[in-house]
């Protein structure tokens, strides 16, 4: 008989997973993913179950990545709340599995996963993507993705100012208090936008709040939400006239309102970048579309169970 799957907590993935360790392995998986080898990678399109009757949707993702032999599946069920509710909009599990006899190895935390890949998937964008000149960063919203992508990015990049701007003025102070080093509140979004070199949108906006009128020409997007057919997070300006990458084509082209509903056309997956057959045009205005893969969970699953085996 199999042994029973462990279970790894929320703070246990949250002091296991660490962004040095997770950066290059995401770097990997995504250029092996854009080889399109379909014996080496294999993630199909993610399954989404909308929840009417709850505004939410549950998302499934499996993926299998052959040469390091990680077969996963995360479930993520993400819900639009009001403003005032005390239940997470996101909450996730990840399944990895023994590849060669079936069994489940470990339950983890998907949580706390999502939230690192996703901004580490993002700063791998921006060092691909933005202009060699970056000063001004700025962050649209103020919830979990923002505080992980404040994390990641300060990590990585020196920037002599960070913008934060959220609906609510309160929530972009409180997300000032709460993280190591300066930021500025602002108001607006035009006033976190002009002159800023990185945007990094992280809403839960079903309708665009950056506008391209407000964008700096040569200035890096991460635009990380609308991860619906009918969702926006930009205009059609701004779609239309930046040079458009994303995680995956295939998801990019089914999920993102962002894609869909601009008639933007898609100039490259992350990916190809990495992997040279298609190139950073760090020159132009550029925006990454993320919408999230089964593959980045996969790996950061296996750099947390390969820690917690050599810890516990
Ligand atoms: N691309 C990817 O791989 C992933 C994308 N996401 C997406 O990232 C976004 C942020 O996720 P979390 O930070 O976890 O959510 P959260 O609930 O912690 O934060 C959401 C933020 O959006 C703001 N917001 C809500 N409705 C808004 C509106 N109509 N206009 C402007 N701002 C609004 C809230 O005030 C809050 O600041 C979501 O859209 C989520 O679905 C999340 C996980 C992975
Ligand atoms: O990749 C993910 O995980 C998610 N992407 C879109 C929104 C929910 C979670």
């Amino acid at each position: 008989m199999s042994e029973l799957p462990v279970l790894i907590s929320r703070e246990e993935v949250m002091r296991l997973l660490q962004n040095d360790d997770l950066i290059p392995k995401l770097e990997s998986v995504l250029g092996m993913f854009s080889k399109r080898n379909g014996a080496e990678v294999i993630q199909p399109l993610r399954t989404i179950v909308p929840l009417q009757k709850y505004n939410g949707f549950l998302g499934l993702m499996p993926a299998y990545i052959a040469h390091e032999d990680i077969l996963a599946a995360k479930m993520v069920s993400f819900y639009q709340r009001d403003n005032d509710s005390v239940l997470p909009a996101h909450q996730a599990s990840v399944l990895l599995f023994d590849p060669e006899r079936g069994n489940v190895k470990a339950v983890m935390d998907g949580t706390v996963i999502t939230e690192k890949r996703t901004a580490a998937v993002s700063a791998i964008s921006s060092k691909l993507l933005m202009p060699p000149k970056t000063e001004v960063l700025c962050i649209l919203g103020s919830g979990h993705q923002a505080v992980s992508h404040y994390d990641v990015f300060t990590q990585m990049f020196s920037f002599k100012e960070i913008r934060v701007w959220s609906r609510r003025r309160e929530r972009a102070e409180q997300f000032a208090r709460d993280v190591q080093g300066p930021v500025t509140v602002c108001s607006s979004v035009k006033q976190a936008v002009e002159g800023s070199d990185v945007i990094i949108t992280v809403t839960m906006a079903k309708e665009p709040v950056l506008l391209g009128e407000w964008v700096k020409p040569g200035a890096h997007v991460a635009a990380v939400g609308a991860c619906r057919p009918d969702w926006r997070e930009l205009d059609n300006a701004l779609m239309r006239e930046a040079v458009v990458y994303v995680d995956s084509r295939e998801g990019a082209s089914t999920e993102s309102g962002d894609i869909i509903l601009s008639g933007a056309s898609i100039f490259a997956e992350l990916g190809e970048v990495i992997n040279g057959t298609k190139p950073a045009q760090c020159e132009k205005t550029t925006v990454f579309k993320s919408l999230g893969m089964g593959i980045q969970d996969a790996v950061s699953a296996k750099l947390v169970f390969d820690k917690w085996k050599t810890q516990k």
